[in-house]
């Protein structure tokens, strides 16, 4: 499969069912597709990835001073070798913002997750990052929103179907993303599924972002102008595993250019439980629920989702700020049901 065949999907033909029932079979067949005619221009694009290559340009003093590890909230900076994927390190470096919100006092905290919630890191070096990232975020939750509900209404259920899970706004997560070259090709970010309900990527002109189809890992080369949407794992939950959360990772280039992406993924309220869709019946029956794989159970639970992908991912985060009592505590209580150490090897959650 490459950009000729992977699906094709334009935001503004969803209105007719024949665009829904495409949307169908691309979110259900392939969990991934290409999105265009979305309000995003290209050069719009090119503009937030110019942005991120300033601050990737940034002094690693400057960049230091907003890593991730000051932030029990997983916010900031990660230098390369501060990420693990599939029990690797990836080759990448990268600035992760979400909502931004005040934390809640120790006090305040009953669910480990609820640390999640907090300040994002800004670095007072480039005062506009805040302001220009932030109108990105509110964009892509826009398109995101929009395409859930689309999701919701080719699945045969009202489009509102989820929206009580979102309530005011989304929970959102973005990330800017530099992989540098290497001699060989390394994993820029190892296999994987996202935890929300959808994922946006916006790429440079560099390919490296591989979907898993059958056994083969194929490319899902840059279109200029469209966004790169993936499934997570809350819609399949939702869709009782009728749409797919696939696999996916990125190689790192090899010929001395680096790549640059965005990533923005959208959940639920990380308060809410995910509920399962009732399908219409020639659906239920294709619905054969969702994938199971010890080493990654899919979460209901919309925080313990989120947080589960956030701690394996930034272990030297994990370590700073979660692996003291009384929090430790509460972690073994929510992952309970998951293997010793597969959370945190350090405090053997
Ligand atoms: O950089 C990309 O193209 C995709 C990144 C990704 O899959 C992720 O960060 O979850
Ligand atoms: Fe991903």
């Amino acid at each position: 499969m490459n950009a000729a065949t992977l699906p094709i999907i334009s935001l503004t033909s969803l209105d007719s069912d024949e665009g829904l029932a495409h949307l169908l079979q691309a979110a259900s067949e392939v969990g991934f597709f290409y999105l265009v005619d979305h309000g995003l221009s290209h050069d719009a694009q090119q503009g937030y990835l110019a942005l991120s290559k300033a601050f990737f340009q940034l002094s690693t003093k400057e960049k230091q001073s907003v890593d991730m590890i000051h932030s029990p909230h997983f916010r900031g900076y990660n230098a390369m070798g501060n990420e693990m994927t599939a029990g690797r390190f990836d080759a990448r470096e990268q600035f992760d913002w979400m909502n931004e919100e005040l934390a809640l006092s120790a006090e305040q905290v009953r669910y480990p997750w609820q640390k999640l919630i907090g300040p994002n890191l800004w670095p007072s070096a480039m005062p506009k990052l805040k302001p220009t990232l932030t109108k990105l975020q509110t964009k892509l939750s826009d398109i995101t929103v929009e395409l859930l509900q689309k999701l919701c209404e080719s699945l045969g259920v009202d489009g509102h179907a989820l929206d009580h899970t979102i309530g005011a706004q989304p929970y959102t997560h973005a990330k800017l993303i530099r992989y540098p070259a290497q001699q060989s090709p390394q994993q820029g970010v190892g296999a994987h599924k996202d935890p929300g309900y959808l994922t946006l990527v916006m790429q440079d002109s560099q390919s490296g972002l591989k979907v898993e189809r059958g056994n083969e890992w194929v490319d899902v080369a840059p279109i200029p102008g469209a966004l790169v949407v993936n499934i997570g794992e809350l819609l399949e939950l939702a869709s009782n595993g009728f749409l797919k959360a696939t696999n996916h990772k990125v190689e790192s280039p090899t010929q001395g250019s680096e790549r640059y992406s965005i990533a923005f993924f959208m959940a639920a309220q990380l308060s809410a439980t995910v509920p399962v869709l009732s399908l219409p019946p020639e659906l239920k029956s294709r619905a054969l629920g969702p994938s199971v794989d010890p080493s990654n159970p899919l979460l209901t639970d919309v925080g313990n989702n989120v947080l589960k992908g956030r701690l394996r991912s930034h272990p030297h985060v994990t370590r700073k700020h979660y692996c003291d009592e009384p929090l430790r505590h509460l972690l073994e209580k929510s992952f309970a049901h998951m293997p010793t150490a597969d959370i945190c090897d350090e405090c053997r959650v």
